[in-house]
């Protein structure tokens, strides 16, 4: 199946990095996601019920970046991912979480891992 639905560029203030001074502040991380779905199902009843919501994603994945306060993006991405396929039946998905400040003579750094079937 190679329909899905995306998020592009979700912007979440979130506590996380390794260093003693990054436990005491929060920085910008953004999340690009590209998800499973069977899109022939909301497109056929125009219902947001049979829709993968991205307005609902988007609201837990900046809810769970924020509580997580990891300390690795690699921790991040990997709990993410665990919590879309679970708790929104994705059977597949594609990552990537990016830090922009993180290096300041790079645009961003980051991470980016796929899981499940597609
Ligand atoms: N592969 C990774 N490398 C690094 C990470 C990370 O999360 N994954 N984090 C840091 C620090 O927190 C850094 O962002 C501070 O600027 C270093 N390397």
């Amino acid at each position: 199946m190679t329909d899905s639905v995306l998020i592009e560029g979700l912007a979440v203030e979130a506590v996380i990095g390794v260093y003693d001074w990054e436990r005491e502040v929060t920085q910008r991380l953004v999340v690009d996601l590209e998800m499973g779905w069977d899109n022939r199902i909301p497109g056929a009843s125009d219902d947001v019920v049979d829709a993968l919501d991205y307005a609902t994603v988007s609201e837990r994945v900046t809810h769970w970046l924020q509580q997580a306060r990891p300390q690795l993006l690699e921790t991040a991405a990997e709990g993410l991912a665990v919590m879309i396929q679970a708790d929104f039946g994705v059977p597949w998905l594609k990552l990537t979480l990016r830090k922009p400040g993180a290096v300041p003579t790079a645009r961003a750094v980051g991470v980016r891992i796929e899981r499940g079937l597609q």
